[in-house]
């Protein structure tokens, strides 16, 4: 929570005012119980008329003023912390930009959607209200126990021996109420993630026809959820009845013991009533601390998984380097690549060259390491070991800004946002004309674009479901031409092609590449055609490097993998 604390500097001024005001309105109901002991003892004993005109006006007037520090206070309060909510809100969704892949590997997305969401209301439920009642609460318990033992000390001394159960009661539950509101924290995010999960996979569960299953698994999380909730309603009950019992109690004994001293003529008829009313307007102030206490506990633990986000370590730092106005070679020395948590590792000892506006096409078996390949060369890994350089600069050295604005990759799995066709285009150069979009849109032969009822402007659904996967795979290679990038990285960008569609796509492509250096992960020969050399990669590691037809003639593996293209030509021969 303390780290959290300095989003409240830019708004300290209103902050600062809310507590004000609300402290000059605890004082206002203080003072009013005080008035009622001076008109009591003064004006009603001595039956002075004019004296309680005046003071009746005096107190109405400190009633009223109190309504209307309540007010400002309640107007001051959105203004204090919604901006605290904005500000954090933004900044921990910069951070989830900024960390690697590695970590959002990790995390669940739904943990992030709940910290996102959930945790930040918490806290600022808690700056706008808990952490103000629970110091003017406190202020007024204080306040109001020492003016009861000025007052009438052995009075007063019952009020402070309440006070120690609550405290004890307090102590004891506090840590049982973290534990249970940590877990109730990451079981809602574990809910979100399942919601997110299945709304996404909608598809796949019905098809297979296992909503049921899909409801018992997430029946389950709630059920859990529900769980720890209901334990930790349990544990409130406890001691907010305490907590409310405890001043009623007080009360009783004040009222008999008070009547009885009154009765002895130990103290006026006016302290009595003073008290009286003095301790019934603590009574609320210590009966809902146990409702602030557990909003500070639960606000703490959301303030806990909001800085695990901010302490998640980024990993792949800027470099402070320009990327170099050359060709744009691309060099991998050595590359070793390990997943953090992985015994084995995805790359070993990589040596590759591919000179400057040449085409590498990257042919290997599935889960030989081509997509992690592709993901070091713009960093969204760092290489274990070894290096990745771009015209001789190592990549880590670079500004990622720059890197990222020089390699454009397309993925084979394509994401698109929910925004408009040009919006998902121009992603990676928000400067694009309109006639190098159409020009893009014509390289990977996307006319179904002048189809969409908006053309460019239609907003394509989440994740482009409304798309077919050809589709999308289209357009994510158009976004990657429009960057003009000095590299090119597909990553097997044309696999949900139909052949015609693909030789199309491809022809253009070729005009693309003239110039730009490329990494082109393929699974078909017409693919690799495209390159001027091919890389194959087994399990991890590049065994041949050489032009398609070399690797065709001298390794069996490389036919195998390419098997496929020469089965299609077999029924055509067979045809003629
Ligand atoms: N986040 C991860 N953590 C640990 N291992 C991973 C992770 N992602 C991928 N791997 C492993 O790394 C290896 C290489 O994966 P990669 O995705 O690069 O394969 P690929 O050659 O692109 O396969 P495909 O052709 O099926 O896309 C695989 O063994 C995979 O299981």
């Amino acid at each position: 929570m303390r780290r959290l604390l300095p989003y409240l500097q830019p708004y300290r001024t209103r902050w600062l005012a809310m507590v004000f005001v609300a402290v000059l309105s605890t004082v206002a109901t203080i003072v009013i119980p005080l008035m009622t002991k001076v008109v009591i003892d003064g004006p009603v004993r001595h039956h002075d008329r004019t004296g309680l005109w005046w003071w009746g006006t005096a107190a109405l007037a400190i009633g009223m003023s109190e309504v209307l520090l309540w007010i400002v206070r309640r107007w001051l309060v959105a203004r204090a912390t919604m901006g605290v909510e904005a500000d954090i809100r933004k900044d921990l969704y910069a951070r989830m930009q900024l960390l690697p892949m590695s970590f959002h590997s990790k995390w669940q997305s739904g943990q992030l959607l709940s910290r996102i969401m959930n945790d930040l209301g918490t806290v600022r439920r808690f700056l706008s209200f808990g952490a103000l009642f629970l110091l003017l609460n406190t202020i007024q318990i204080v306040v109001t126990t020492l003016i009861l033992l000025a007052m009438y000390w052995p009075l007063g001394l019952v009020v402070v021996v309440s006070v120690v159960p609550i405290c004890v009661t307090v102590l004891r539950n506090e840590r049982k109420f973290t534990a249970l509101s940590r877990k109730a924290q990451d079981q809602s995010g574990r809910v979100a993630t399942h919601v997110e999960e299945s709304a996404l996979g909608l598809r796949a569960i019905k098809s297979f026809g296992r909503e049921d299953y899909v409801y018992d698994r997430f029946d389950t999380q709630v059920k859990e959820l529900y769980d720890i909730q209901v334990g930790k309603v349990s544990l409130q009950a406890t001691f907010w009845t305490i907590l409310e019992v405890i001043p009623n109690v007080t009360l009783i004994l004040v009222l008999g013991l008070g009547a009885t001293a009154a009765g002895q003529g130990r103290i006026t008829l006016g302290t009595l009533v003073a008290f009286i009313t003095m301790m019934l307007s603590i009574v609320w102030p210590i009966a809902s601390m146990g409702f602030f206490l557990s909003m500070t506990q639960e606000s703490m633990t959301a303030a806990d998984r909001i800085v695990e986000v901010f302490d998640a370590p980024r990993e792949i730092l800027d470099g402070a380097g320009l990327v170099p106005v050359r060709g744009g070679e691309l060099e991998l020395r050595d590359v070793g690549y390990r997943f953090p948590d992985g015994e084995k590792w995805a790359l070993r000892h990589l040596d590759l060259t591919v000179p400057a506006g040449q085409t590498l096409a990257v042919v290997g078996t599935t889960g030989s390491g081509k997509t992690v390949l592709t993901g070091l060369i713009s960093r969204l890994y760092d290489v274990s070991e070894g290096q990745v350089c771009i015209d001789g600069e190592d990549v880590r050295d670079l500004r990622l800004d720059e890197l990222r604005s020089v390699v454009a990759t397309a993925f084979e799995d394509p994401t698109l946002f929910s925004m408009s066709v040009r919006e998902n285009l121009t992603l990676g150069r928000s400067d694009a004309t309109e006639e190098e979009i159409r020009e893009a849109l014509q390289v990977v032969r996307a006319d179904f674009v002048d189809d969409l009822p908006y053309g460019l402007d239609t907003r394509i659904g989440e994740q482009g479901m409304s798309l077919s996967g050809g589709q999308r795979q289209r357009l994510a290679l158009a976004r990657a031409v429009l960057a003009r990038p000095r590299i090119i990285v597909l990553d097997d960008t044309l696999s949900a092609l139909d052949v015609h569609t693909e030789a199309l796509v491809e022809d253009a492509l070729r005009e693309v590449l003239v110039g730009v250096t490329a990494i082109v992960v393929a699974h078909r020969a017409s693919t690799v055609m495209l390159a001027d050399r091919v890389a194959l990669l087994q399990d991890g590691r590049i065994t041949h490097v050489g032009t398609h037809r070399e690797l065709l003639r001298t390794v069996p593996e490389y036919r195998y993998l390419l098997a496929a293209e020469d089965e299609t030509a077999v029924p055509a021969g067979g045809a003629r």
